[in-house]
Protein backbone atom coordinates (compact mmCIF):
# COMPACT_ATOMS: atom_id res chain seq x y z
CA UNK A 1 0.00 0.00 0.00
CA UNK A 2 2.63 2.37 1.14
CA UNK A 3 4.31 2.07 -2.09
CA UNK A 4 1.53 2.55 -4.53
CA UNK A 5 0.32 5.69 -2.42
CA UNK A 6 4.06 6.83 -2.94
CA UNK A 7 4.63 5.82 -6.47
CA UNK A 8 0.99 7.12 -7.74
CA UNK A 9 0.56 10.71 -5.79
CA UNK A 10 4.28 10.95 -4.85
CA UNK A 11 4.30 14.10 -7.40
CA UNK A 12 0.91 15.15 -5.56
CA UNK A 13 2.16 19.05 -4.40
CA UNK A 14 -0.51 21.30 -2.02
CA UNK A 15 -0.12 25.17 -2.74
CA UNK A 16 1.12 27.51 -0.56
CA UNK A 17 -0.22 30.32 1.42
CA UNK A 18 0.50 33.28 3.27
CA UNK A 19 -0.89 33.22 7.18
CA UNK A 20 -0.25 34.46 10.35
CA UNK A 21 2.37 32.86 12.71
CA UNK A 22 -0.08 33.21 15.42
CA UNK A 23 -1.70 30.71 13.27
CA UNK A 24 1.12 28.53 12.32
CA UNK A 25 1.19 25.81 14.86
CA UNK A 26 0.97 22.47 13.77
CA UNK A 27 1.35 24.13 9.66
CA UNK A 28 3.90 22.56 7.36
CA UNK A 29 6.48 25.20 6.28
CA UNK A 30 6.45 25.95 1.94
CA UNK A 31 9.30 27.40 1.93
CA UNK A 32 13.01 27.72 3.55
CA UNK A 33 13.13 30.07 6.08
CA UNK A 34 16.72 32.29 5.65
CA UNK A 35 17.24 34.28 8.32
CA UNK A 36 17.72 38.15 6.94
CA UNK A 37 19.14 38.94 10.58
CA UNK A 38 21.83 38.12 13.10
CA UNK A 39 19.97 37.19 16.67
CA UNK A 40 21.01 38.27 18.90
CA UNK A 41 21.91 41.54 16.38
CA UNK A 42 23.93 43.18 19.43
CA UNK A 43 26.31 41.91 22.06
CA UNK A 44 24.09 41.13 25.29
CA UNK A 45 24.83 40.27 28.56
CA UNK A 46 22.78 37.15 29.85
CA UNK A 47 23.08 37.98 33.96
CA UNK A 48 22.72 40.96 35.69
CA UNK A 49 26.12 42.22 36.40
CA UNK A 50 29.50 43.89 36.08
CA UNK A 51 31.76 43.80 32.57
CA UNK A 52 34.69 43.32 32.89
CA UNK A 53 38.22 42.94 31.18
CA UNK A 54 39.77 39.70 31.62
CA UNK A 55 42.96 40.28 32.98
CA UNK A 56 41.87 43.13 35.23
CA UNK A 57 39.87 39.74 37.57
CA UNK A 58 42.40 37.75 36.49
CA UNK A 59 42.95 35.26 39.76
CA UNK A 60 40.45 36.54 41.26
CA UNK A 61 39.17 35.01 44.43
CA UNK A 62 37.31 35.62 47.79
CA UNK A 63 40.22 35.77 49.51
CA UNK A 64 41.90 38.37 46.90
CA UNK A 65 39.18 40.39 45.25
CA UNK A 66 40.03 42.43 41.71
CA UNK A 67 39.08 46.27 42.07
CA UNK A 68 37.31 48.07 39.55
CA UNK A 69 35.97 51.94 38.81
CA UNK A 70 32.36 51.92 38.06
CA UNK A 71 32.39 54.31 34.96
CA UNK A 72 28.61 54.02 34.08
CA UNK A 73 25.60 51.76 33.94
CA UNK A 74 24.14 50.34 30.60
CA UNK A 75 20.01 51.44 30.12
CA UNK A 76 17.85 48.61 29.26
CA UNK A 77 15.95 48.31 25.85
CA UNK A 78 18.71 51.21 24.88
CA UNK A 79 22.13 51.15 22.50
CA UNK A 80 24.70 51.83 24.35
CA UNK A 81 27.92 54.35 23.50
CA UNK A 82 29.95 53.89 26.34
CA UNK A 83 33.87 51.90 26.21
CA UNK A 84 34.74 49.78 28.76
CA UNK A 85 38.83 50.51 29.42
CA UNK A 86 41.43 48.63 31.35
CA UNK A 87 40.80 48.75 35.50
CA UNK A 88 36.68 49.92 34.71
CA UNK A 89 33.85 48.46 35.37
CA UNK A 90 30.31 49.42 33.76
CA UNK A 91 26.81 47.77 35.16
CA UNK A 92 24.60 45.89 32.82
CA UNK A 93 21.02 44.44 33.22
CA UNK A 94 19.72 41.30 31.87
CA UNK A 95 19.49 41.52 28.42
CA UNK A 96 21.12 44.92 27.66
CA UNK A 97 23.82 45.84 25.28
CA UNK A 98 27.32 45.29 26.52
CA UNK A 99 29.10 48.11 25.95
CA UNK A 100 32.43 47.90 23.48
CA UNK A 101 35.39 46.50 24.85
CA UNK A 102 33.52 43.89 27.45
CA UNK A 103 35.49 40.54 27.64
CA UNK A 104 33.07 38.68 30.35
CA UNK A 105 30.24 39.82 32.66
CA UNK A 106 30.23 38.78 36.14
CA UNK A 107 27.28 38.56 38.35
CA UNK A 108 26.10 40.59 40.86
CA UNK A 109 26.45 38.28 43.24
CA UNK A 110 30.36 38.06 43.33
CA UNK A 111 30.82 41.39 43.44
CA UNK A 112 30.57 44.26 46.21
CA UNK A 113 29.76 48.45 45.59
CA UNK A 114 32.69 49.94 47.85
CA UNK A 115 30.93 53.21 47.68
CA UNK A 116 29.34 54.84 44.09
CA UNK A 117 32.69 54.42 41.95
CA UNK A 118 34.54 50.93 43.31
CA UNK A 119 33.80 47.79 42.88
CA UNK A 120 35.28 44.89 44.24
CA UNK A 121 34.66 41.19 41.86
CA UNK A 122 35.55 38.18 44.40
CA UNK A 123 36.04 35.62 41.33
CA UNK A 124 37.88 35.76 37.88
CA UNK A 125 36.11 34.83 34.51
CA UNK A 126 36.54 32.99 31.17
CA UNK A 127 36.43 34.83 27.77
CA UNK A 128 32.86 35.90 27.04
CA UNK A 129 31.23 34.20 29.84
CA UNK A 130 27.99 35.55 30.65
CA UNK A 131 27.63 37.10 27.23
CA UNK A 132 25.64 36.43 24.61
CA UNK A 133 26.97 37.47 21.12
CA UNK A 134 25.98 38.91 17.73
CA UNK A 135 24.58 35.80 15.79
CA UNK A 136 24.81 32.88 18.65
CA UNK A 137 21.46 31.92 18.61
CA UNK A 138 21.05 32.59 14.83
CA UNK A 139 23.30 33.47 11.82
CA UNK A 140 22.39 35.57 9.20
CA UNK A 141 22.48 33.85 6.14
CA UNK A 142 21.41 30.64 7.86
CA UNK A 143 19.00 28.15 6.89
CA UNK A 144 16.67 28.45 10.64
CA UNK A 145 14.39 25.81 8.82
CA UNK A 146 13.65 23.88 5.71
CA UNK A 147 10.72 23.22 3.46
CA UNK A 148 8.23 20.93 4.99
CA UNK A 149 9.39 21.81 8.53
CA UNK A 150 6.44 20.95 11.08
CA UNK A 151 5.48 24.20 12.94
CA UNK A 152 5.83 23.58 16.80
CA UNK A 153 5.36 26.50 19.82
CA UNK A 154 9.49 26.76 19.72
CA UNK A 155 9.64 27.58 15.71
CA UNK A 156 7.02 29.95 15.94
CA UNK A 157 8.92 31.96 18.43
CA UNK A 158 12.19 31.84 15.88
CA UNK A 159 9.88 32.93 12.85
CA UNK A 160 9.07 35.71 15.70
CA UNK A 161 12.99 36.69 16.13
CA UNK A 162 13.58 36.42 12.74
CA UNK A 163 10.78 39.29 12.16
CA UNK A 164 8.43 37.32 10.23
CA UNK A 165 4.73 38.25 11.20
CA UNK A 166 3.20 36.46 8.11
CA UNK A 167 4.84 32.76 6.98
CA UNK A 168 3.96 30.80 3.74
CA UNK A 169 2.76 27.06 4.34
CA UNK A 170 1.43 24.39 2.75
CA UNK A 171 -2.17 24.64 2.33
CA UNK A 172 -4.06 22.08 4.47
CA UNK A 173 -5.03 18.91 2.19
CA UNK A 174 -8.74 19.07 1.71
CA UNK A 175 -10.90 16.01 2.47
CA UNK A 176 -14.18 15.46 1.74
CA UNK A 177 -15.98 12.19 3.33
CA UNK A 178 -18.68 10.64 1.28
CA UNK A 179 -20.54 8.08 3.55
CA UNK A 180 -22.64 5.42 1.65
CA UNK A 181 -25.61 3.25 2.55
CA UNK A 182 -29.35 3.23 1.92
CA UNK A 183 -29.54 1.94 6.35
CA UNK A 184 -27.36 5.47 6.74
CA UNK A 185 -29.10 8.66 8.47
CA UNK A 186 -27.51 11.49 9.88
CA UNK A 187 -26.42 12.20 13.24
CA UNK A 188 -29.37 13.36 15.11
CA UNK A 189 -32.30 11.42 13.45
CA UNK A 190 -34.25 8.64 15.02
CA UNK A 191 -33.26 5.35 13.46
CA UNK A 192 -36.13 3.23 12.42
CA UNK A 193 -35.64 -0.91 12.71
CA UNK A 194 -33.05 -1.57 9.80
CA UNK A 195 -31.79 2.54 9.96
CA UNK A 196 -28.09 3.49 11.19
CA UNK A 197 -27.11 6.05 12.35
CA UNK A 198 -23.88 7.47 10.67
CA UNK A 199 -20.76 6.96 12.94
CA UNK A 200 -18.61 7.06 10.28
CA UNK A 201 -18.30 10.63 9.06
CA UNK A 202 -18.19 12.67 12.03
CA UNK A 203 -15.09 9.69 13.70
CA UNK A 204 -13.39 10.16 10.15
CA UNK A 205 -13.56 13.58 10.11
CA UNK A 206 -12.15 14.14 13.47
CA UNK A 207 -8.63 11.36 12.00
CA UNK A 208 -8.43 13.91 9.43
CA UNK A 209 -8.33 16.75 11.91
CA UNK A 210 -5.87 15.35 14.14
CA UNK A 211 -3.68 14.16 11.11
CA UNK A 212 -3.28 18.30 10.08
CA UNK A 213 -5.85 17.94 7.07
CA UNK A 214 -9.36 19.94 6.59
CA UNK A 215 -12.29 18.06 6.02
CA UNK A 216 -14.15 20.48 4.03
CA UNK A 217 -17.30 18.43 3.50
CA UNK A 218 -19.43 15.30 4.50
CA UNK A 219 -22.33 14.56 2.34
CA UNK A 220 -24.11 10.99 1.92
CA UNK A 221 -24.99 8.97 -0.94
CA UNK A 222 -27.76 6.34 -1.39
CA UNK A 223 -26.50 2.80 -2.75
CA UNK A 224 -26.74 3.74 -6.18
CA UNK A 225 -23.94 3.70 -8.54
CA UNK A 226 -25.49 7.16 -10.41
CA UNK A 227 -25.74 8.91 -7.61
CA UNK A 228 -22.19 7.87 -5.78
CA UNK A 229 -20.77 8.64 -9.13
CA UNK A 230 -21.95 12.50 -9.05
CA UNK A 231 -21.04 12.64 -5.24
CA UNK A 232 -17.60 11.95 -6.20
CA UNK A 233 -17.56 14.03 -9.23
CA UNK A 234 -18.51 16.91 -7.19
CA UNK A 235 -16.08 16.46 -4.19
CA UNK A 236 -13.10 16.17 -6.73
CA UNK A 237 -13.78 19.70 -7.96
CA UNK A 238 -12.34 21.29 -4.79
CA UNK A 239 -11.21 18.42 -2.46
CA UNK A 240 -7.54 16.73 -2.66
CA UNK A 241 -8.63 13.66 -1.91
CA UNK A 242 -12.36 11.66 -1.81
CA UNK A 243 -13.04 9.36 1.33
CA UNK A 244 -16.07 7.19 0.40
CA UNK A 245 -16.90 4.82 3.90
CA UNK A 246 -18.96 1.64 3.01
CA UNK A 247 -20.12 0.05 -0.19
CA UNK A 248 -16.48 -1.39 -0.13
CA UNK A 249 -17.30 -4.87 -0.28
CA UNK A 250 -18.69 -7.42 -2.91
CA UNK A 251 -22.11 -6.89 -2.27
CA UNK A 252 -25.22 -6.31 -4.99
CA UNK A 253 -25.06 -2.79 -4.05
CA UNK A 254 -21.09 -2.59 -3.32
CA UNK A 255 -20.78 0.67 -6.01
CA UNK A 256 -17.65 1.65 -4.98
CA UNK A 257 -14.87 0.11 -6.93
CA UNK A 258 -17.42 0.66 -9.83
CA UNK A 259 -17.75 4.30 -9.89
CA UNK A 260 -13.90 4.96 -9.34
CA UNK A 261 -13.99 2.00 -12.18
CA UNK A 262 -15.95 4.19 -14.92
CA UNK A 263 -14.19 7.75 -13.20
CA UNK A 264 -11.01 6.76 -13.24
CA UNK A 265 -8.45 3.78 -12.03
CA UNK A 266 -8.75 1.84 -9.42
CA UNK A 267 -5.13 0.67 -7.74
CA UNK A 268 -5.89 -2.04 -5.83
CA UNK A 269 -9.35 -3.49 -4.34
CA UNK A 270 -8.69 -5.85 -1.05
CA UNK A 271 -5.27 -5.95 1.28
CA UNK A 272 -4.14 -8.36 2.91
CA UNK A 273 -4.69 -7.29 6.29
CA UNK A 274 -7.42 -7.37 9.34
CA UNK A 275 -9.26 -5.71 9.47
CA UNK A 276 -9.98 -3.85 6.35
CA UNK A 277 -9.67 -6.76 3.85
CA UNK A 278 -12.13 -4.56 1.03
CA UNK A 279 -10.01 -1.22 1.39
CA UNK A 280 -10.17 0.36 -1.94
CA UNK A 281 -7.41 2.56 -3.45
CA UNK A 282 -8.51 4.57 -6.63
CA UNK A 283 -6.80 7.59 -8.78
CA UNK A 284 -9.36 9.91 -10.42
CA UNK A 285 -7.83 13.13 -12.30
CA UNK A 286 -4.71 12.43 -9.84
CA UNK A 287 -6.44 12.61 -7.20
CA UNK A 288 -6.73 10.03 -4.46
CA UNK A 289 -10.03 8.29 -3.76
CA UNK A 290 -10.25 5.91 -1.19
CA UNK A 291 -13.24 3.10 -0.03
CA UNK A 292 -13.04 2.64 3.42
CA UNK A 293 -15.07 -0.69 5.00
CA UNK A 294 -18.05 0.38 6.20
CA UNK A 295 -17.38 -1.34 9.48
CA UNK A 296 -17.02 1.70 11.60
CA UNK A 297 -13.89 0.02 13.57
CA UNK A 298 -12.53 -1.15 10.34
CA UNK A 299 -13.72 2.56 8.56
CA UNK A 300 -11.25 4.42 11.32
CA UNK A 301 -7.81 2.28 11.84
CA UNK A 302 -7.96 1.44 8.44
CA UNK A 303 -8.06 5.86 7.74
CA UNK A 304 -5.71 6.05 10.30
CA UNK A 305 -2.83 4.10 8.66
CA UNK A 306 -3.86 5.06 5.16
CA UNK A 307 -4.12 9.16 5.90
CA UNK A 308 -0.64 8.65 7.40
CA UNK A 309 0.84 7.88 4.44
CA UNK A 310 -0.86 10.35 2.42
CA UNK A 311 -0.20 13.05 4.42
CA UNK A 312 3.56 12.03 4.31
CA UNK A 313 3.56 12.41 0.42
CA UNK A 314 1.68 15.43 0.53
CA UNK A 315 3.54 17.18 3.10
CA UNK A 316 7.27 15.83 2.17
CA UNK A 317 8.16 14.49 5.25
CA UNK A 318 6.30 11.96 8.08
CA UNK A 319 5.33 14.65 10.27
CA UNK A 320 2.40 12.13 11.69
CA UNK A 321 3.88 9.61 13.30
CA UNK A 322 2.20 7.98 16.24
CA UNK A 323 2.99 7.55 19.42
CA UNK A 324 3.83 4.26 20.63
CA UNK A 325 4.88 2.40 23.60
CA UNK A 326 6.28 -0.92 24.51
CA UNK A 327 5.00 -3.25 26.63
CA UNK A 328 4.11 -6.95 27.86
CA UNK A 329 1.19 -9.24 26.05
CA UNK A 330 -0.63 -10.02 29.00
CA UNK A 331 -2.07 -13.11 27.02
CA UNK A 332 -1.83 -14.58 23.77
CA UNK A 333 -3.02 -13.06 20.59
CA UNK A 334 -4.19 -15.16 17.36
CA UNK A 335 -3.44 -13.84 13.87
CA UNK A 336 -5.11 -14.03 10.67
CA UNK A 337 -2.70 -15.62 8.62
CA UNK A 338 -1.38 -14.01 5.51
CA UNK A 339 -3.26 -11.06 6.55
CA UNK A 340 -1.23 -8.29 8.76
CA UNK A 341 -3.07 -8.21 12.17
CA UNK A 342 -3.66 -4.93 13.74
CA UNK A 343 -5.06 -6.31 17.10
CA UNK A 344 -6.67 -3.71 18.87
CA UNK A 345 -5.75 -3.44 22.50
CA UNK A 346 -5.82 -2.04 26.10
CA UNK A 347 -2.80 -0.77 28.09
CA UNK A 348 -2.32 -0.14 31.98
CA UNK A 349 0.83 1.20 33.73
CA UNK A 350 1.41 -1.60 36.66
CA UNK A 351 4.01 0.14 38.87
CA UNK A 352 6.32 1.61 35.78
CA UNK A 353 5.77 -1.74 33.67
CA UNK A 354 3.33 -1.51 30.98
CA UNK A 355 0.71 -4.33 30.60
CA UNK A 356 -1.51 -4.83 27.00
CA UNK A 357 -4.37 -6.92 26.63
CA UNK A 358 -6.22 -7.27 22.87
CA UNK A 359 -9.27 -6.17 23.50
CA UNK A 360 -12.17 -8.35 21.58
CA UNK A 361 -15.11 -7.13 19.79
CA UNK A 362 -16.61 -6.95 16.10
CA UNK A 363 -15.37 -4.44 13.44
CA UNK A 364 -18.79 -3.01 13.47
CA UNK A 365 -18.59 -1.93 17.00
CA UNK A 366 -17.57 1.34 17.68
CA UNK A 367 -16.74 1.15 21.85
CA UNK A 368 -14.13 -1.20 20.23
CA UNK A 369 -12.03 1.41 19.64
CA UNK A 370 -13.20 3.92 22.37
CA UNK A 371 -12.11 1.16 24.75
CA UNK A 372 -8.78 0.81 23.52
CA UNK A 373 -5.86 2.24 24.23
CA UNK A 374 -3.95 1.21 20.46
CA UNK A 375 -3.17 -1.50 18.51
CA UNK A 376 -0.38 -4.08 18.16
CA UNK A 377 0.63 -5.08 14.88
CA UNK A 378 1.23 -8.83 13.34
CA UNK A 379 2.91 -9.44 10.57
CA UNK A 380 1.86 -11.75 7.52
CA UNK A 381 4.63 -14.47 8.65
CA UNK A 382 3.30 -15.04 12.22
CA UNK A 383 0.89 -17.06 13.16
CA UNK A 384 0.82 -14.89 16.43
CA UNK A 385 1.91 -13.73 20.24
CA UNK A 386 2.00 -15.02 23.18
CA UNK A 387 1.32 -13.97 26.42
CA UNK A 388 4.92 -12.48 27.66
CA UNK A 389 5.81 -10.92 24.40
CA UNK A 390 7.74 -7.70 24.63
CA UNK A 391 5.21 -5.40 21.70
CA UNK A 392 4.91 -2.02 20.36
CA UNK A 393 1.63 -0.61 21.14
CA UNK A 394 0.71 2.35 18.08
CA UNK A 395 -1.76 4.75 20.27
CA UNK A 396 -4.66 6.02 19.22
N1 LIG B 1 -19.48 -11.85 1.20
C1 LIG B 1 -18.68 -11.05 1.87
N2 LIG B 1 -19.21 -10.18 2.72
C2 LIG B 1 -18.39 -9.35 3.41
C3 LIG B 1 -17.00 -9.42 3.25
C4 LIG B 1 -16.48 -10.33 2.32
O1 LIG B 1 -15.25 -10.40 2.11
N3 LIG B 1 -17.35 -11.11 1.64
N4 LIG B 1 -16.20 -8.59 3.98
C5 LIG B 1 -16.74 -8.13 5.23
C6 LIG B 1 -15.91 -7.12 5.78
S1 LIG B 1 -14.44 -7.60 6.44
C7 LIG B 1 -16.31 -5.83 5.87
S2 LIG B 1 -15.37 -4.68 6.68
C8 LIG B 1 -17.56 -5.35 5.30
C9 LIG B 1 -17.32 -4.15 4.42
O2 LIG B 1 -18.50 -3.81 3.86
P1 LIG B 1 -18.75 -2.51 3.03
O3 LIG B 1 -17.53 -1.69 2.94
O4 LIG B 1 -19.36 -2.91 1.76
O5 LIG B 1 -19.70 -1.72 3.98
P2 LIG B 1 -21.27 -1.76 4.11
O6 LIG B 1 -21.78 -3.08 3.64
O7 LIG B 1 -21.81 -0.57 3.47
O8 LIG B 1 -21.40 -1.65 5.66
C10 LIG B 1 -20.91 -2.61 6.55
C11 LIG B 1 -21.50 -2.35 7.93
O9 LIG B 1 -21.09 -1.09 8.41
C12 LIG B 1 -22.20 -0.24 8.69
N5 LIG B 1 -21.89 1.14 8.27
C13 LIG B 1 -21.60 1.52 7.02
N6 LIG B 1 -21.40 2.84 6.98
C14 LIG B 1 -21.57 3.30 8.23
C15 LIG B 1 -21.53 4.58 8.82
N7 LIG B 1 -21.24 5.67 8.11
N8 LIG B 1 -21.75 4.70 10.14
C16 LIG B 1 -22.07 3.59 10.87
N9 LIG B 1 -22.12 2.34 10.38
C17 LIG B 1 -21.88 2.19 9.07
C18 LIG B 1 -23.30 -0.79 7.85
O10 LIG B 1 -24.55 -0.42 8.32
C19 LIG B 1 -23.03 -2.27 7.92
O11 LIG B 1 -23.52 -2.79 9.12
O12 LIG B 1 -18.13 -6.33 4.50
C20 LIG B 1 -18.17 -7.63 5.11
N10 LIG B 1 -18.95 -8.47 4.28
O1 LIG C 1 -12.01 -6.42 7.37
MO1 LIG C 1 -13.58 -5.99 7.86
O2 LIG C 1 -12.77 -4.52 7.62
O3 LIG C 1 -13.18 -7.02 9.16
O4 LIG C 1 -14.25 -5.47 9.29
Amino acid sequence: MKKIIRDTFGNLKLATEKISINNGLGRVLGTDIVSAMNVPHFNRSVVDGYAVKLTDIQGASSAIPGFLRITGEVDMGKETHLLLNQGETIYVPTGGMVPVGTEAMVMIEYTEKLGDHDLAIYRNAGANENMMLVGDDIKIGEVAFEKNHLLRPQDIGVLSALGYLEVDVLKLPRVTIISTGDEIIRPGEVPKPGEVIDINTPALGAVTQRLGALMISMSYARDDAGVIQKAVEAALINSDMVVLSGGSSMGEKDYTVKVIDVLGKVLFHGLSIKPGKPTILGVVDGKPVVGLPGQPASAIIVYMIMLREFMTVFYGQDHFKYQTVQGTLMENVHAAPGRRTFQTVAIKDSDGSIEVRPTHGKSGMITLLSYSDGYIEITENEEGKNAGNFVKVTLF
